[in-house]
């Protein structure tokens, strides 16, 4: 846990001396200046929060460094130390911005009052920013995005969960599919929205820190804890926590949750007693919860209590009816951050954007939209500045962008022939495996699409080296992406998109 940083300045060695030997027993990292300009220098490399300052300094008047001290950082705190002939001194440096002042000669223990009382006043004042912005960011919340079967089914259990009050839910989905957008959404439409929402991404704070975040600690839990603090729990009273990344938290910080969520009750770091939690539970992961319980890394009891709930967020290939309104949702919206006045992405960039699979999601879509439009001049959004995996994506018949042929569909797929020709044996190798592809690894019903009997498809599957299961994963050398053994065959299954190809080869997309 880091120190509160205090600069005293002051000429007089003994002054300063005691003041940060006292400050620096009560857990304060503490440092000193004797002169205006050592403590110009001193504030820019040691970055103190609170500056202790007397007013007669041997090269500079104590107030006109507290007004530049004020004009370098509002934020500072400044504690004017004054002789008492200087009380005017006094009243105008509270009127310049100083935070409280004592007089010469002064008793330790009230001086440690005045900085408790300061840094107190601090802390409060960052609780209530905080909640400045947590409100202003409520009334600026982004929109959710989509009309699909499968995004509709997600607005109904957003409804339910914010509606019945849940006191857990579980998001899951895959990695930028808007797990945080459904935290939010189901906060801000549930009767909790006047109360915060804090996040916690459990997967970037060291596992030292998480309690302390999650829970805070009482004075003295540890040796800086000069005083109580209040972790995320308590200041989420009636509102939602939002544990991002719950995969990640560490097995034992999980039976504190456990508790937490079953009890609504939690202890401070070094505290003796209960503290009520009045605070609704969203989780979300990418991970795979269910494995991880077998695994022994997730705990089975805190997976079936947060799992009451589950909103489990579609894959934007699953769902790519919603592309069109998402990519025009973004164009409106960075048209607003970026002062531009793009209209729409052209008929033929959509069908771009339509093909490829995003196995980024929502995400990757709208950093691709935010990509164009920097780059785009006119108001309509071209294919020119699309990135090479999803210009692969899109390939009418006839000429390829390598310079390839590309066949009609097959079955769904479109085939690209390398320009440098192809054998008729690569051909049909690669027609078997779309085959056994399309029939999901069943090999009669690859063979009655290819209209030759199993036994001939068994004969041509072994010749070309080719498993027996036939599955598309267990085929020999036709990972996807791959390059193949034999004459550089390049595929990619039709599945997942042609991002994986490189190079030109015969190919699917
Ligand atoms: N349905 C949607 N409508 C509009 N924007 C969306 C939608 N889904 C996601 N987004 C946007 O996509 C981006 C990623 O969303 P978000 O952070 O919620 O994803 P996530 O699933 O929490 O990702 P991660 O697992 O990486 O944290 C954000 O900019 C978000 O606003």
């Amino acid at each position: 846990m880091s120190k509160n940083r205090i600069l005293v300045v002051d000429d007089e060695k003994l002054i300063s001396w005691s003041l940060a030997a006292s400050l620096k027993k009560d857990g304060y990292e503490v440092d000193t200046a004797a002169s205006g300009s050592e403590a110009l220098q001193k504030y820019e490399t040691f970055k103190p929060e609170l500056v202790m300052l007397d007013i007669c300094l041997p090269d500079v008047n104590g107030l006109e460094l507290l007004k530049r001290f004020k004009a370098a950082n509002e934020d500072l705190y400044v504690i004017m130390i004054t002789a008492y002939a200087n009380a005017d001194s006094a009243v105008q440096a509270l009127q310049d911005g100083a935070e409280d002042y004592f007089g010469k000669p002064f008793n330790l223990e009230a001086v440690k009052h005045v900085v408790e009382r300061a840094f107190e006043k601090r802390r409060l004042k960052k609780e209530v920013d905080y909640f400045r912005n947590e409100l202003r960011r409520k009334s600026d919340q982004e929109k959710m995005v989509g009309n699909s079967p499968k995004m509709i089914e997600v607005f109904k259990m957003i409804k339910i969960c914010a509606d019945a009050d849940a006191k857990t839910v579980l998001i899951t989905g895959e990695s930028g599919t808007g797990k945080e957008l459904v935290a939010k959404a189901i906060h801000y439409h549930s009767a909790r929205a006047d109360a915060p929402f804090i996040e916690v991404n459990c997967a970037s704070i060291p596992e030292n820190l998480l309690e302390n975040e999650l829970f805070g600690h009482e004075k003295g839990a540890y040796t800086d804890a000069s005083r109580r603090q209040k972790g995320v729990f308590e200041l989420a009273e009636g509102g939602s926590v939002f544990l991002d990344e719950i995969g990640d938290m560490p097995y034992p910080m999980q039976a504190k949750i456990l508790k937490a969520t079953e009890t609504k009750r939690f202890r401070r770091l070094g505290g003796q007693e209960d503290v009520e939690a009045n605070v609704r539970i969203i989780t979300a992961t990418h991970q795979d919860l269910p494995k991880m319980v077998k695994e022994g890394k997730f705990r089975g009891d805190l997976f079936f209590r947060l799992n009451v709930m589950n909103i489990c967020l579609p894959k934007l290939r699953e769902r790519k009816e919603d592309i069109e309104s998402l990519v025009q949702y973004f164009i409106e919206s960075l048209n607003e951050e970026y002062g531009r006045s793009v209209t729409n992405a052209s008929p033929e960039t959509l069908e771009y954007l339509t093909r490829y699979d995003w196995p980024g999601n929502v995400r990757e879509l709208r950093n691709c939209i935010e990509r164009l439009m920097m780059l785009e001049q006119g108001k309509v959004l071209t294919p020119e500045f699309l990135s090479p995996e999803i210009r692969q994506c899109r390939l009418p018949v006839g000429e390829s962008e390598a310079g390839g042929v590309i066949s009609s569909d097959f079955a769904g797929e479109h085939i690209v022939l390398p320009s440098t020709g192809i054998s008729l044996e690569e051909l049909e190798k690669m027609l078997i495996q779309l085959a056994l592809k399309k029939s999901g690894g069943n090999q009669s019903k690859a063979a009655k699409f290819l209209k030759t009997s199993r036994d001939t498809l068994r004969y041509r599957m072994k010749k070309f080296g080719l498993s027996d299961s036939g599955k598309e994963g267990e085929v020999e050398g036709t990972e996807a992406g791959a390059e193949g053994g034999n004459g550089g065959v390049a595929m990619a299954s039709g599945g997942n998109g042609g991002s994986a190809l490189a190079g030109e080869g015969l190919r699917w997309v």
